[in-house]
């Protein structure tokens, strides 16, 4: 390459008036080809004032501080518009009942006498008036969307979001049953009419027309064929819903069947192969993807998937196993509906893609934690704890019993028993601070993956059931007022001490150290108090592990202890957040 040999020559263009025009030095070429460097005069040295004021540290204004977001570094969930919030309010605003839905009247009824039963003032939550009657096809809009989608003969799929503990299972169970209801009974028009045919038939050709038929002892159409499939992450969520459709199926009149890695396989093949056929399956994503390869007409009736906690089902551990399920139901599926609490960025971008004409039924309070929950935070780094956590979170605990043994006192002798769900980021840690809270008199039990499935399941039990659970009159060592002559910082009776045979017991008390795992969807109805032993790692963290208190209009408490590494920022804003009854971002 040669360079042009006009390089070094000044422009040959001259202004309008006939002046030759310069060469352009404000422009990005401006620089370029020049003999010597156009440094037009050299730097001034600064004063010594002016040294000093750019080394002293900026104080940023407290406005500039205020807007500052902590957690925009932990942003990971959807952001979801305050105008549709707003407009979803207003439309469910003039439902009060469960009778204005379109739904048959044993479905009501058992909504009464089985589900909610011995509930005063009954009414659907938000996401149930907002859910169900899409769910059914009986809105304006859903109608119109499900006419011209079955023109094109697709599936309708639909995303309910809703708060933790607001009643999504219900929100879709509900109509799910109620298609399976009608679909049955034209299926039994249908089956009627075919045979009145056969008999006829068979009269007019068979000279024996008159001899009995022959019985068939085929095994009914359903049995391994489902027409509805649940899908859960945990074999205690299996449970959960699994019961909840049995009792359901009493008054309803269905089949349903359980399973997950909790049941032996002689029960699974016994449940799914029935005799009697069955209607609607409940089963973790692994197992019902495995049985599906050995056996694919298990999916090749279902007609309504739900994906419950689709945010955890559709994530890396369990997608390939979610996916291949719904891949092999989709021929015959007519509803999929995904549930979930929180809406991650990573889910809201894989339905996009996916499922661009997902129906997104949004509660006008997803992603904010209610304000009936509050938020207390106990600093580990200051007096008396000294950066000791597990120290920290057994005073917390005992501060707990005893406030509830001094209720006690004017309260005739009888108490609810408390039960306080500890959440913490690591499996290891549930063994080791269940272990120091046993030391320190404190009824603890681990959870977490390793725990068998037996013990998870008795375990949770007793955090799920609300029913008041008497406890005889506590130790009168235990109850001592904090202004009592006796009293002494609870800090003071908790020594550090390495564990030996507890002096103390703290006896109306159970708590639960887990991790993630019993933050997903269990119904712990029975947990008024919730700590954070670590601060959680997202938001989206922050919503389920506080979701396990405070659920259906209950009151509860959350305590987050915060140690030295710990982001106190994000606990701020969570904190603030939950004030003002904001959604997380
Ligand atoms: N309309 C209602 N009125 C009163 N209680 C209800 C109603 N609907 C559901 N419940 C109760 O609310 C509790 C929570 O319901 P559910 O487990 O379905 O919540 P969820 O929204 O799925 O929670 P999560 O997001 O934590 O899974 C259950 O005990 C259920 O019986």
């Amino acid at each position: 390459m040669t360079l042009s040999p006009n390089v070094s020559r000044p422009p040959t263009r001259t202004t309008p008036s006939g002046r030759p025009l310069g060469r352009r030095t404000n422009s990005p070429f401006g620089g370029m080809n020049l003999k010597y460097a156009d440094v037009r005069q050299e730097p001034r040295n600064r004063s010594q004032v002016e040294v000093w004021r750019s080394s002293r540290k900026k104080v940023r204004p407290q406005k500039e501080r205020e807007t500052f977001h902590a957690l925009k570094m932990h942003r990971a969930l959807a952001l979801v518009s305050y105008g549709e919030r707003n407009s979803t309010k207003v439309k469910i605003s003039d439902t009060n009942s469960f009778d204005d839905f379109p739904l048959l009247p044993i479905i009501k009824e058992s909504v009464y006498s089985e589900a909610l039963a011995g509930l005063q003032d009954l009414a659907p939550t938000p996401v149930q008036r907002l859910a169900i009657p899409v769910l059914l096809g009986n809105e304006s809009r859903g109608a119109r969307r499900r006419s011209s989608m079955a023109e094109k003969k697709e599936m309708e799929q639909f995303l309910l979001a809703a708060e933790t503990g607001s009643g999504k299972t219900l929100a879709y169970l509900l109509p799910v049953l109620d298609a399976i209801k009608r679909a049955e009974a034209i299926d039994a028009e249908l089956e009627a009419k075919k045979k009145a045919e056969e008999e006829e038939e068979r009269k007019s050709t068979n000279f024996h027309a008159l001899e009995a038929p022959v019985l068939s002892d085929a095994p009914h159409p359903t049995t391994g064929r489902p027409r509805a499939v649940i899908l859960l992450p945990t074999s205690e969520l299996v449970t959960q819903v699994g019961r909840l459709t049995k009792t359901l199926s009493h008054t309803v009149r269905f089949r349903s069947a359980m399973i997950s890695s909790a049941y032996t396989g002689k029960v699974i093949r016994n449940r799914l192969f029935a005799p009697t056929g069955i209607d609607v399956l409940i089963s973790t994503p692994h197992l019902l993807a495995s049985i599906s390869e050995s056996d694919p007409n298990i999916l090749s009736r279902v007609t309504h998937l739900v994906i419950d906690e689709a945010d955890s089902l559709l994530d890396r551990s369990f997608a390939p196993s979610t996916t291949t399920i719904l891949d092999k139901a989709t021929p015959s599926l007519k509803k999929l509906i995904l549930c979930s609490a929180t809406i991650p960025r990573s889910l809201d971008s894989y339905l996009r893609q996916r499922f661009p004409d997902i129906r997104r039924l949004v509660t006008p309070n997803l992603h904010a934690i209610p304000r009936r929950v509050q938020l207390g935070v106990v600093d580990v780094e200051k007096e008396p704890y000294r950066g000791n956590k597990n120290l920290a979170c057994a005073d917390t605990i005992w501060s707990i019993g005893k406030a509830a043994a001094e209720n006690r006192t004017g309260d005739g002798g009888n108490t609810d028993v408390q039960r306080i769900l500890v959440f913490v980021n690591e499996r290891e840690t549930t063994q080791e601070l269940a272990d120091y809270l046993t030391s320190k008199g404190i009824d603890a039990a681990p959870l977490n993956r390793d725990t068998p499935e037996q013990r998870q399941s008795e375990t949770l039990n007793a955090f799920t059931t609300a029913n008041k659970e008497s406890v005889e009159v506590i130790s009168e060592e235990i109850v001592v007022p904090p202004s009592g002559p006796n009293y002494r910082p609870l800090h003071q009776t908790i020594s550090d001490a390495p564990p030996e045979r507890p002096k103390r017991h703290l006896p109306n008390t159970k708590v639960l150290v887990s991790t993630d795992l019993g933050s997903r969807g269990i119904d712990t109805l029975a947990v008024r108090h919730v700590i954070l032993y670590d601060v959680p790692h997202s938001t989206i963290d922050f919503i389920h592990r506080l979701g396990r208190t405070g659920r259906m209009g209950r009151r509860g408490r959350g305590y987050v202890l915060v140690g030295k590494n710990d982001r106190r920022d994000v606990v701020r804003e969570v904190k603030e957040g939950m004030f003002k009854g904001q959604a997380l971002i």
